[in-house]
């Protein structure tokens, strides 16, 4: 468990954590002493000369100064310590995240790292604060105690050792049990917090086809499937919670018991036997509750676990020597890429895309557009083969350049909780208003800024929610222009858009294309055939390419498709219009 916590702290606060959790182990280990230290007094004042008591007295008062002492100032650097864990854990996962691939960042995972960034790191704060002081004064206080006793009798201290050999073995029971079954609550609690969030975003389609009974039923199963999980950690590990109390009692009354039958032999004097029992019976309550905070411990293991996960997602290698390319033509040679799963996405993928040039990915659902395009980004490393910006592997480049030189608009556009010139200006925060408003003009933004209540100042709400999705794509054009990156990869969704909305992002589009080397993944018709080239993708392969009228008279694959689109449109084509 300590190698997790200082595995997730990482090496910054190795030592700070390491020092305080010996201080807190050292303070426990007073306190038995100072349990160990009332024998004597008690001895003294019970039997025939209290006055012996005295020196005994002046070594307890002695050391309970240091203890107070010692005590409080373990408390108050344990407390700070439960807030630099939060905001160190918060850091270095944010930290991590920044460098891990695009690709890394499904849905799942968000709501994943969600739950580690709340649940988690809350859980690993509360330990050096709430479970490791009063555990090690259960576990270690009566250790040192125990020694402290067998100084004055060996048989009870004997017997006491004795007792807390089952004690440790029920503690571990105890412990495995908490551990295995919050394991299983934590895995169904995810599962069921993935389900709400889809459920709530599944809202539009099963209202609208009268399946909120179905998308329901997920939710509820899941939900149940939670509550069993819950139920299950409650049945196994409690009992075995209560199991240890009993028996930390038991063993109590077996020590009194074993205390009478010394007395009963006249082997130790009462009034020392009485004694003994003082530091025994504080010892007792502090055990008794040892396998709850043991439970405690395990389940902060789990967020522990999660956060360390996270933690050891390999991040993008990054060069020694970034190089940066002198020109901007783009080439795939020979890539394949395979997902994590084992899914074969692009299997010896080659193209060229000149620099100035705009190149369409076309292909059926599922052919390895989107891969391909993110590919470019960095958004996963190729598994085989190469792509290259001007010659130079985007691997050699390094993130931030690379960031520099590609710039994304894609259709799950992400607008931050701020004010629509602020969203823009995420691309170069040095832009003035006139920049600002020269990629509005051309992103047709202008004419959204206009109709708004407070114009560049108005806030888009979180995610965007305060505009449409034809508005929002035109944020994310007016983005790409300000960036002013010599390539760019576009998503084109035509799902959002009305027809309105598709000439202006149309007409943005052919302005993004200006003088830029464009990647587009392409949907209407009228940007594929606007296309400098087409490549063809299907099944993770390159089927077709060529140039648009060239790839239409070859009756291919291409032909094949666009004939299918045409009659799915009902569009009547000439074959003047075809090329
Ligand atoms: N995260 C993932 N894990 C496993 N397989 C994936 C993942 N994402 C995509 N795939 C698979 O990779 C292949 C290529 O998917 P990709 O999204 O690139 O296709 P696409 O041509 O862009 O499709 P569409 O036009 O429907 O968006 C498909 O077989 C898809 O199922």
């Amino acid at each position: 468990m300590i190698r997790a916590f200082l595995d997730a702290l990482g090496p910054d606060h190795a030592r700070p954590v390491r020092n305080r959790l010996l201080l807190t182990a050292a303070v426990s280990a007073l306190q038995g002493v100072l349990l160990a230290l009332l024998v004597p007094v008690f001895a003294a004042l019970l039997g025939p000369g209290p006055e012996a008591a005295l020196p005994w007295l002046a070594a307890l008062l002695a050391v309970t100064a240091g203890y107070a002492v010692l005590r409080s100032v373990s408390l108050y650097l344990n407390f700070t310590l439960g807030g630099s864990i939060s905001r160190g854990l918060h850091r270095r996962i944010g930290d991590h995240v920044a460098r891990l691939p695009l690709g890394w960042f499904t849905g799942a995972r968000l709501g994943e790292l969600n739950r580690i960034a709340t649940d988690g790191v809350s859980r690993t704060m509360q330990v050096p604060v709430h479970i490791l002081p009063p555990l090690s004064d259960a576990v270690i206080t009566p250790a040192v105690a125990l020694v402290g006793l067998a100084v004055f009798d060996w048989r009870l201290a004997a017997a006491a050792a004795v007792a807390a050999l089952p004690l440790w073995a029920a503690f571990r029971r105890s412990n495995a049990a908490v551990a295995r079954n919050d394991a299983a609550r934590d895995a169904a609690a995810d599962e069921a917090a993935g389900r709400v969030l889809e459920y709530a975003r599944a809202q539009p389609v099963l209202r609208a086809f009268g399946r909120l009974d179905q998308g329901h039923a997920a939710l509820e199963e899941s939900l149940r499937g939670e509550h069993a999980a819950v139920r299950r950690l409650l049945l196994r590990a409690v009992p075995a919670m209560f199991a240890f109390g009993f028996l930390a009692r038991l063993a109590f009354g077996a020590l009194l018991a074993v205390a009478v039958l010394l007395a009963l032999d006249a082997q130790t004097p009462a009034p020392l036997l009485v004694a003994l029992l003082v530091p025994v019976a504080r010892c007792a309550h502090a055990v008794a509750g040892a396998a709850e905070l043991g439970g405690a411990l395990r389940m902060a293991e789990t967020g522990l676990r999660r956060i360390n996960e996270v933690l050891a997602a390999e991040p993008l290698p990054e060069p020694d020597r970034p190089r940066r390319p002198e020109r901007f033509d783009v080439e795939f040679d020979s890539v394949s890429f395979r997902h994590d799963d084992g899914t074969q996405a692009l299997s010896d993928v080659s193209f060229h895309v000149p620099e100035g040039s705009v190149t369409a990915l076309v292909g059926p659902s599922g052919a390895g557009k989107t891969t391909a395009a993110r590919l470019l980004a960095r958004f996963h490393d190729a598994t085989g083969g190469a792509v290259r910006i001007g010659g130079v592997d985007v691997r050699d480049i390094g993130s931030e350049e690379l960031s520099r030189h590609v710039a994304m608009v894609f259709q799950d556009v992400y607008l931050f909780d701020a004010t629509i010139a602020d969203n823009i200006r995420l691309a170069r925060p040095g832009a003035d208003g006139a920049e600002l408003e020269r990629v509005a003009r051309l992103s047709g933004l202008d004419r959204v800024v206009a109709e708004l209540p407070d114009g560049w100042d108005t806030r888009v709400g979180e995610g965007g929610t305060a505009l449409s999705g034809g508005q929002k794509q035109r944020v994310s054009i007016a983005r790409a222009l300000l960036k002013d990156a010599p390539v760019v990869v576009l998503d084109e969704a035509t799902a959002a858009l009305d027809a309105e909305n598709e000439a202006v992002v149309s007409a943005a589009v052919t302005e993004l294309a200006r003088e830029r080397t464009v990647i587009v993944i392409a949907h209407r018709m009228a940007t594929v055939r606007a296309a400098d080239r087409i490549v063809f993708l299907d099944g993770g392969r390159v089927a077709e390419q060529g140039a648009p009228g060239e790839l239409a008279a070859a009756n291919g694959r291409y032909a094949e498709f666009l004939h299918a689109r045409q009659k799915a449109l009902g569009w009547r084509l000439t074959a003047a219009a075809s090329t």
